[in-house]
C-alpha cells in the first residue's frame, strides 16, 4: 500500500516557519509584506480559491488586496489595474487569478506584471529563467510538486523517469522542467499523446495534471512508482477529486498524494514563500533589509 502524502500537514509546518519571520518583522516595527490579487468576473470555484488565499495570508500576517472586476471588463482596464499595482510600493506581489474572461489576452496581460513582483512565475521573463535554471519566482503548483518530493527524500532524480501528463504553461510545462533541472529523464504527454499507458507504465514518477476526475486508474501505473495528483476536480456527484483514481492506485504506488489535502493546500503556501521572497528582494533594493 502507498504512503500517503499529505500536503495540508506539510503546508502548516511552512506557514508556522513564515508565520514567525513576520511575527519578527512586526516586532521590528518593519512594513510588511503584501499580495494583490485581481480577479475578473465571479466563476464560483474562483472565488472559493481567492478565499483561500485570502486565508493563508490572513493566518501569516501578510496583507492582501483583492481587485474584483467585472466579467466583461476591457482588456485596457485590466492592463491599468496591473500597471497601478505594480507602481505601488506597498505591493510586493500580484497574482492575476486564471482562467480570465473570453475577451482578454492572457498572455499580454500577464506580460504587463511587473516580474519582480510576478508571485505566480507567469510573466514571461520568470517562465524565461526557468527555462534557463537561474533564479525566478518558481510558479506556486510546480514547486509545491518539488516541495512533496523533496519531503519524501525524492530530490535528486537522477536515473529517474518522470511523466507528466498535461502541458499548460501554469502546471504541465514548469513541473516538467523543475523536473529537469532535478536530473529527471522527462517525458510530457497530452491530449495528443498516442498509447498515453506505453509512458505512465514506465514512469518511476508520475505527475497528474489534467482536469479529468479520476481518469488514470492502477492500469496507467508502475507498482512502486511515486505518483503526484495536481487535478482538482468536482466528480458527478459534486465531490472534489484529482485526476488519480485514488482507490484504484493506492495499493500499486510507494508514495501518492490525495486531493483534497495533497499538491492544493501546498500550492497556496508556495505562493506565501514567494510573496516573502519579493518582499525581501524590494527591502533590499531598498537598502532596508
Ligand atoms: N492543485 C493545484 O494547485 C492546482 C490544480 N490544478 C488542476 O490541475 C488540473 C490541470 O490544470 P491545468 O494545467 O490548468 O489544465 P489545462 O486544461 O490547461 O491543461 C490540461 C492538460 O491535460 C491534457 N489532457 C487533456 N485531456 C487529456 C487526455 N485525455 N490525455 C492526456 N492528456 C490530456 C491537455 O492536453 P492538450 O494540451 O493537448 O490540450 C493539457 O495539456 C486541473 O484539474 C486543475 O484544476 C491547476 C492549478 C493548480
Ligand atoms: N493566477 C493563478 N494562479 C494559480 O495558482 C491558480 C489560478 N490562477 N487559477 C486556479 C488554479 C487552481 N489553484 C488551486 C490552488 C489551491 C487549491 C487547493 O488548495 N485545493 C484544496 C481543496 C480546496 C477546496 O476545498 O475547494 C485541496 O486540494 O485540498 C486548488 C487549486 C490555483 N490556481
Amino acid at each position: 500500500m502507498a504512503n500517503i502524502v499529505y500536503g495540508n500537514e506539510l503546508a502548516v509546518q511552512i506557514k508556522a516557519d513564515i508565520k514567525k519571520r513576520i511575527d519578527q518583522m512586526k516586532q521590528q516595527q518593519r512594513r510588511l509584506p503584501k499580495l494583490s490579487v485581481i480577479i475578473a468576473g465571479e466563476d464560483p470555484s474562483a472565488l472559493s480559491y481567492i478565499k483561500s488565499k485570502e486565508k493563508a495570508c490572513e493566518e501569516v500576517g501578510i496583507l492582501n488586496g483583492l481587485i474584483t472586476l467585472p466579467q466583461d471588463v476591457e482588456e485596457a482596464a485590466l492592463i491599468d489595474a496591473i500597471k497601478q499595482l505594480n507602481a505601488d510600493d506597498s505591493v510586493d506581489g500580484i497574482l492575476v487569478q486564471l482562467p480570465l474572461p473570453k475577451q482578454i489576452h492572457e498572455e499580454k496581460v500577464l506580460a504587463c506584471i511587473d516580474p519582480s513582483k510576478d508571485v505566480d512565475g507567469f510573466q514571461p521573463v520568470n517562465l524565461g529563467k526557468l527555462l534557463l535554471q537561474q533564479k525566478s519566482f518558481q510558479p506556486c503548483t510546480a514547486k509545491s510538486v518539488m516541495r512533496i518530493l523533496k519531503e519524501i527524500g525524492m530530490e535528486d532524480l537522477s536515473g529517474k523517469h518522470a511523466v507528466v501528463i498535461g502541458r499548460s504553461n501554469i502546471v504541465g510545462k514548469p513541473v516538467a522542467q523543475l523536473l529537469l533541472k532535478q536530473h529527471a529523464t522527462v517525458t510530457i504527454c497530452h491530449s495528443k499523446t498516442a498509447d498515453l499507458k506505453k509512458f505512465t507504465k514506465q514512469a518511476d514518477l508520475l505527475v497528474v495534471a489534467i482536469g479529468r476526475a479520476r481518469m488514470i486508474d492502477a492500469s496507467y501505473v508502475k507498482a512502486g512508482a511515486v505518483v503526484i495528483d495536481v487535478g482538482v476536480n468536482r466528480d458527478e456527484n459534486g465531490k472534489l477529486c484529482g485526476d488519480v483514481d485514488f482507490a484504484s492506485v493506492e495499493p500499486l504506488a510507494s508514495y501518492l498524494t490525495p486531493v483534497p489535502k495533497g499538491v492544493g493546500p501546498m500550492t497556496s503556501v508556495m505562493l506565501l514563500e514567494n510573496t516573502l521572497e519579493a518582499y525581501e528582494e524590494r527591502e533590499k533594493m531598498y537598502g532596508r533589509l
